[in-house]
């Protein structure tokens, strides 16, 4: 059974932030936000968790394998070179969308996110480490088909973008609502779900519901794994072996360490 432990990370106080005293200039505000999820990719990534921008002022990452420790460093190094701060929520649960819905509450029970008295606050627990499994993490790395020859070369850039969009906006919801997952577009043609137990069927069933409803067709690979990192190197292999073999799904069958 999958084991999924999820941060909730959010900037203090950001709102205000941007328009104190006045409203500060888009591109800096832009500049910021890319630079601190870029740092974060890094920080969490080289922990072998993956880090997802959502919102960019709030943030998601899977993180089994980073300890209370880890997390707390990641927050004190962000506090020591941005001109804001961030909390950090984290749980575990059976399903991401379980564990996700804990670390919120944490963070929310602390404060506002626009409580000029929350700051860095540090909630939640990691998972022992004789209890982590090679189970835990479950990555689906979707992949839209002949994205490049159906869109890219086709359309012009913003239509291309709808095409994608949509098809990102009807899995996201139906992988949250029918399976209990997360999901995010990470670039491209790409969408990168954090998932429960799932099985084929069920992913077949997601890829079925998206081309019904916005005619966009996907195709998708599975990995298992210890952590975020090796789980979604699997995942993307699988997509490799569907590319390879015309099947929309593909699980590898083993789990990596
Ligand atoms: N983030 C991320 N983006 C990717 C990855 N692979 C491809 N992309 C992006 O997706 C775009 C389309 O590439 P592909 O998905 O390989 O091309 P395609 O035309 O859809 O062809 P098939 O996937 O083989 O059906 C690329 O230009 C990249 O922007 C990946 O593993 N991660």
């Amino acid at each position: 059974m999958t084991n999924t432990q999820i941060a909730h990370i959010q900037i203090d106080n950001y709102g205000p932030w941007t328009v104190t005293p006045e409203p500060r200039r888009e591109v800096d505000l832009q500049t910021l936000q890319s630079r601190l999820y870029a740092d974060l990719a890094q920080l969490v990534g080289n922990r072998d968790g993956y880090i997802f921008f959502s919102r960019f002022d709030n943030m998601i990452a899977v993180t089994n394998g980073l300890d209370e420790a880890a997390h707390a460093l990641i927050q004190e190094s962000v506090g020591n070179r941005y001109p804001v701060t961030m909390s950090l929520s984290v749980a575990t649960g059976t399903t991401p969308v379980s564990a996700l819905g804990t670390a919120t509450e944490q963070l929310q029970e602390a404060g506002s996110a626009q409580d000029k008295g929350r700051r860095e606050v540090l909630r939640g627990q990691t998972i022992d480490e004789e209890f982590r499994k090679p189970t835990d993490v479950q990555l689906a790395h979707f992949d839209v088909d002949d994205a490049t020859e159906k869109y890219t070369d086709q359309l012009n850039e913003f239509d291309t973008f709808i095409q994608i969009e949509q098809g990102y906006a009807a899995l996201m919801k139906y992988m949250r609502e029918a399976h209990n997952s997360l999901s995010f577009f990470v670039g491209g043609d790409n969408v990168i779900a954090v998932c429960p137990d799932l099985d084929e069927a069920d992913y077949h069933d997601a890829i079925s519901h998206v081309r019904e409803e916005v005619d966009v067709e996907l195709k998708v690979g599975v990995g298992r794994g210890r952590t975020a990192a090796t789980a979604g190197m699997d995942a993307k292999h699988a997509l490799e072996t569907c590319r390879a073999t015309g099947e929309a799904v593909t699980i590898e069958t083993e789990t990596s360490e």
